[in-house]
């Protein structure tokens, strides 16, 4: 399968019909998001995908109309047995025998029905295929006769299509069974089965005898939704008006009134009592040329003869009905205005609460008591568990939250999409931001193909009026980011259920995931949390500090500060910090001293106070003298770092002027090119009094004033110099160590036949001596470092020599000089020794 296809396939499987983002979308199948992008774009210029939204894009699959579109209910209450009910058409070979339960007038006829059509419209069957009916009500102790007549049905070769054996219920539960079989058995004939009772049947057989039977549970009328309990009586005032041939007309008050009889559970009831309730009006005024259905006021809902009820029209008899556009509208606007103000969550709170009782759109306590349950469930496992937000526990508060999505429901459904979705769902976030990211983390698991609609917005003011004031405390955007399946997730639970509030989001990252790829979840969580007011703090695992700031810093311009090597102590520590509501800076500074192995970075590139880097060939010992002799002598508001000689090598290499932008003067021992326009000196050359000119002016620029720049030059020049040298030296001798070393410099000047200039001898002595020091103390030997490859003739013979040369240090102070440090000799020497070059 192509790549394109396994997307689309993992799309239709996972997501049949919801929303989803394109990161939803990539997630699913692995592949990055730029591609799943420009594939997404192809499947919906072919067809197969519906896209909406912008900022995010949302993708769904594109369906083609079905033949239970029909039925009310076919996209809310009905949606789940629909579904099931496909299972049962298009499972292969010969489909599966289909039971529908549901007490009398439930529609179970309507839904066979349509499986029937819907077999059809998918090929199955032709429009020739048949739809019979048996009852068994009819073959009472008559079993013998009804089993011939099913049987008859189905040995008829010639026949295709469905027989609907009802009210199977009046049957012994032998008998039952004995029909499942039988279905269950029909492979090789072209009649497919579904069967319906208006009960339980006592005896499960199609389970105890493993018939493959797919079941489908219809709810009673009372238990349907109020739009669909609506959209009943439109329907069947609708067959009234289409038979009586005249206008009937109705106020939505009682319109609602039929749609809430709470004691009607049958769609047949319903339709029985409008058709008295016509009858009556007909009788009482037989001439007029429309029927007035008990008072009309001015807002009457009038319905045409012979128009058809489609799926349009049944959602603006709903809306008029229950007056939703104004109401949502005004309720939207109210709620937009006091969030303008400035006003606190609890008067929006209010507002969306006095709506809820007025428009009480539901009549099924115990519906909503099932749906408060729900959202009492989705709600502690997409907020409490992982964000560390308790609810309270009250039944009423729950009761509101349940009523606020069951408005928000019914407005979504019946209700184009109001012009202010954007602008309340902005507004929320810009006013209460992390209430907002926990409210959306909530909708993503219960009402995925919803986060865009502004309807859905409106029980976050009900949901989270006690929490917001808490989440919205909180002034850094905090993250973990980590490899495996539930470290960054198991360190967030904790930290943010031990402090109560959500400080932390988490990301559990695959084990090959690419900073490109980390960048993204930093992004997008940006990006949807909103910038906070203080910065942002993120807290990994492995992998390079600097890399991660400097990834992490181009996508947002706030304060950020990296911290690696996370532990769950440390989480919590970075957790009571932004509790305290500490100042960037103090939780910076505090990050950085967690354990030795921690490293945290808060500032762009190498330092973000003014600094000068000091780099010696002879170590990082000399380096940290000369950066205590600068230190001692300059403003204290001066940096020196002292970097290894290859580090600085490889950071010159590795980066831009602004990694360097503060330092102000690089200083080594050996001649090192940049063309990053910040200076660097040889500190060997301020012997030469122009260059010593130079470093007084640099440190006249950098603040320093002449004293100190005098000073610090005088104190170079004497810690460079044999005298230096001396004082350097811990353990050996320093006059013998400097005659060794002067020694090894004449064999090196005998050998190339070349004379050394006295700053470069000074620098070989204060090498060497310090080398052979450093090798006698030094535990660890190094391997071959001679990258073969390396080696020209040159260097070859260079060694070599060396080898020679160093042989008599070597037994005399017993030491093992390191390829390492020929190799660096070899740098130092190599222009002065090949002088043709
Ligand atoms: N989802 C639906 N959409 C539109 N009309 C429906 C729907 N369900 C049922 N009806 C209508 O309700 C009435 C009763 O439905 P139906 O005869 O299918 O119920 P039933 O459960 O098979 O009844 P019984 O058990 O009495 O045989 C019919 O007029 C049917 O057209």
């Amino acid at each position: 399968m192509k790549a394109i296809e396994k997307l689309y396939a993992a799309i239709a499987q996972q997501f049949p019909d919801e929303r989803i983002t394109t990161k939803q979308a990539a997630d699913a199948v692995g592949l990055t998001r730029g591609v799943t992008s420009s594939y997404l774009s192809k499947l919906e210029k072919q067809g197969k995908l519906v896209k909406t939204g912008s900022r995010p894009v949302y993708w769904q699959i594109k369906r083609e109309k079905s033949a239970f579109d029909e039925l009310i209910g076919f996209h809310g209450s009905l949606k789940n047995d629909i579904n099931r009910a496909i299972e049962a058409i298009v499972y292969p070979g010969h489909g599966l025998p289909i039971l529908i339960i549901g007490a009398h007038g439930t529609g179970k006829l309507s839904l066979a029905r349509s499986v029937y059509h819907e077999a059809i419209s998918r090929g199955i069957f032709t429009k020739e295929s048949v739809f019979e009916t048996i009852d068994c009500g009819k073959y009472k102790n008559k079993f013998n006769t009804l089993q011939r007549e099913v049987q008859g049905v189905a040995s008829e070769v010639q026949k295709a299509g469905f027989l609907y054996i009802k009210n199977l219920q009046v049957l012994r539960s032998e008998e039952q069974h004995e029909l499942f079989m039988f279905a269950s058995q029909q492979e090789k004939t072209n009649i497919r089965f579904i069967f319906s009772a208006t009960t339980e049947l006592s005896n499960k057989n199609y389970i105890d005898f493993n018939c493959a039977v797919v079941q489908i549970r219809l709810s009673s009328l009372n238990e349907r939704p109020l739009d669909e309990r609506i959209a009943f009586v439109g329907l069947f005032l609708q067959s009234q008006a289409d038979k009586i041939g005249k206008n009937i007309l109705i106020s939505p008050h009682s319109l609602i009134k039929f749609a809430k009889f709470t004691n009607v559970g049958s769609i047949s009831e319903l339709n029985n009592r409008i058709q008295l309730m016509c009858a009556a009006a007909y009788a009482k005024t037989p001439n007029v040329n429309q029927l007035i259905i008990n008072k009309v006021d001015k807002n009457s809902i009038c319905i045409i003869p012979n128009q058809q009820l489609l799926e349009t029209r049944i959602t603006s008899l709903v809306t008029s009905a229950l007056q939703l556009g104004p109401t949502a509208n005004s309720l939207l606007e109210n709620l937009s205005e006091s969030l303008l103000a400035g006003e606190t969550i609890a008067e929006q709170n209010f507002l969306v609460l006095k709506v809820l009782n007025q428009v009480d759109t539901t009549v099924s306590d115990s519906l909503l008591k099932e749906l408060a349950q729900t959202i009492q469930q989705v709600s502690k496992e997409a907020i409490t568990h992982q964000y560390g937000i308790v609810f309270q526990k009250d039944d009423n508060f729950w009761r509101y939250v349940a009523l606020a999505f069951v408005f928000a429901n019914l407005c979504s459904e019946n209700l184009p999409a109001a012009e202010s979705t954007h602008k309340l769902q902005t507004q929320i976030k810009k006013r209460y931001p992390r209430s907002h990211y926990l409210f959306k983390q909530l909708l993503i698991k219960m009402a995925p193909k919803n986060i865009q609609s502004a309807y859905y917005y409106l029980p976050f003011f009900v949901l989270m009026v006690q929490c917001s004031e808490k989440l919205e405390s909180v002034h850094y955007n905090a993250i973990l980011l980590t490899h495996g399946e539930h470290t960054a997730s198991s360190i967030q639970q904790v930290v943010n259920t031990l402090c109560g509030n959500y400080f932390f989001e988490a990301f559990d990252m695959p084990i090959d995931v690419s900073i490109g790829q980390i960048n993204e979840y930093v992004r997008d969580y940006l990006i949807d949390q909103g910038s906070s007011n203080k910065g942002n703090i993120i807290l990994f695992d492995m992998g390079s500090l600097r890399e991660m700031f400097r990834e992490i810093k181009k996508v947002s311009d706030q304060e950020l500060l990296v911290v690696n090597n996370v532990t769950t102590a440390m989480a919590l520590d970075i957790g009571l910090r932004i509790q305290r509501n500490d100042i960037f800076q103090s939780i910076a500074e505090a990050s950085q001293k967690y354990s030795s192995t921690t490293d945290a970075q808060y500032y762009e590139g190498l330092s973000n106070r003014k600094n000068i880097i000091v780099s010696c060939m002879s170590g990082v010992g000399l380096s940290e003298e000369l950066k205590k002799l600068i230190e001692e002598t300059l403003s204290p508001s001066l940096e020196v770092i002292a970097l290894d000689y290859k580090h600085l090598h490889a950071l010159l290499k590795n980066n831009d002027r602004q990694f360097f932008s503060n330092t102000q003067l690089i200083l080594t021992t050996t001649d090192v090119s940049g063309d990053m326009g910040i200076d660097i000196i040889n500190i060997y050359n301020i012997f030469d009094k122009s260059v010593s000119l130079k470093l007084e002016t640099i440190f006249l620029q950098i603040g320093e004033n002449q004293k100190s720049s005098n000073l610090l030059i005088e104190r170079l020049l004497r810690f460079l110099s044999i005298e230096g040298i001396r004082g350097r030296l811990q353990i050996l001798n320093p006059d013998v160590v400097i005659q060794e070393s002067q020694d090894i410099v004449s064999h090196y000047e005998n050998f190339y036949n070349v004379k050394f200039e006295p700053r470069l001898k000074l620098n070989l002595y204060m090498h060497l001596s310090l080398m052979i020091e450093r090798m006698l103390v030094s535990t660890t030997v190094s391997e071959n470092t001679f990258q073969e490859a390396d080696l020209t003739p040159r260097k070859n013979d260079f060694i070599s020599l060396s080898s020679g040369i160093f042989q008599h240090v070597e037994q005399k102070f017993n030491i093992k000089v390191q390829d390492y440090e020929i190799e660096l000799l070899y740098q130092l020497l190599k222009d002065f020794i090949f002088t043709d070059k």
